[in-house]
């Protein structure tokens, strides 16, 4: 069971010293912002939020971080997480006190208020896990390319709603994509048309420009091709336009049963907050571990 405050008596300043280093982080690298929100998102939905996609691979063991969904996972997002329990444990009543599963917890709320984003207190209590393979992540991450039932049923596996996809969607607001991830749209889309129907013709255009066929295959581009570094409702205005990067983006707009609920967010940014502090907050308590089933690691990338 998760609580605010959780480490009030171990760590009391736990939050200040995670937000301090987020802090620097962020002002060294912009990237800090999409890259530990995105890891957050990758850990919790595979064997819950334990911290289990920032273990390294080891000779016998290849870890969720190397299975080829999370390969584009960016390395400041690890760091952040690394840094931050560095300064935790040189703190000495919190030397080895507070998990790496809920550093990432708390790194990924101070990154988002940091960009623009909406604020809120941090549910902790999460112990980190004791396993971590790459094959426990088949299956388990949405592709680019779903469709609405097939978001909706992945997140439900998690206990989200379709409102609480929608609004997680909206991390989108922030960060990169490499230009494979949506290459299908923009190229042989189909017999009838090269380039999704559903894609806006000049974003489309632009799309093509930024990514031309035989692109370095190490580019990436804003999904956010209008406020690229704020996190805001942006996301669901681009929808409306047709400037929704990935197929599992701009369906949430097409799909008569999504479409409404984009509409409303991208009029209120306010509704949108609400919505999104309750969908992460759900989000953080997915498969947490307590007792036996986990630890606190002593070194966040290797098991205890
Ligand atoms: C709804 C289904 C989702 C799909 C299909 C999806 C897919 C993707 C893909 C393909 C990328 C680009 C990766 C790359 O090429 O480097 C990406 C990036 C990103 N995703 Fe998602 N995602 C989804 C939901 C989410 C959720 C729920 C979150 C967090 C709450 C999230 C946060 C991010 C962030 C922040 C990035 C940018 C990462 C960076 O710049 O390093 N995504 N996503
Ligand atoms: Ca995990
Ligand atoms: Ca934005």
């Amino acid at each position: 069971q998760l609580r605010q405050n959780y480490y009030a008596n171990t760590c009391p300043n736990v939050e200040t010293i995670v937000r301090n280093v987020v802090r620097t982080k962020f002002q060294q690298t912009f990237v800090t912002v999409p890259a530990t929100i995105r890891l957050f998102f990758h850990d919790c939905f595979v064997q819950g939020c334990d911290a289990s996609v920032v273990i390294a691979s080891t000779g016998t063991n290849k870890a969720e971080k190397d299975h080829p969904d999370n390969l584009s996972l960016a390395g400041d997002g690890f760091d952040t997480v690394i840094k931050a329990k560095a300064a935790v444990d040189s703190v000495p009543a919190c030397k080895n006190k507070v998990s790496c599963a809920d550093i990432l917890a708390m790194a990924t709320r101070d990154v988002i208020a940091l960009s623009g984003g909406p604020s809120y207190a941090v549910e902790l209590g999460r112990l980190d896990g004791l396993s971590s393979t790459a094959a426990s992540v088949n299956g388990k991450l949405p592709q680019p390319t779903f469709n609405l039932n097939q978001l909706n049923s992945m997140f439900a596996a998690n206990g989200l709603s379709q409102t609480d996809m929608i609004a997680l969607s909206a991390a989108h607001t922030v960060g990169f994509s490499h230009c494979g991830k949506f290459a299908n749209r923009i190229y042989n889309f189909s017999v009838q048309s090269s380039v999704d129907p559903t894609l806006d013709k000049t974003y489309a255009g632009q799309l093509q420009s930024m990514c031309p066929r035989s692109v370095d295959p190490r580019i990436a581009i804003n999904m956010d091709p209008n406020t690229p570094n704020t996190f805001d409702n942006m996301y669901f205005k681009n929808l409306q336009q047709g400037k929704g990067l990935f197929t599992s983006d701009q369906v949430l707009f097409t799909d008569r049963r999504s479409k409404p609920t984009v509409n409303t967010w991208a009029n209120n940014s306010p509704a949108f907050q609400k919505a999104f502090i309750s969908a992460i907050t759900k989000m953080g308590r997915v498969g947490v571990k307590t007792g036996r089933n986990g630890n606190i690691r002593r070194d966040c990338g290797v098991l205890n």
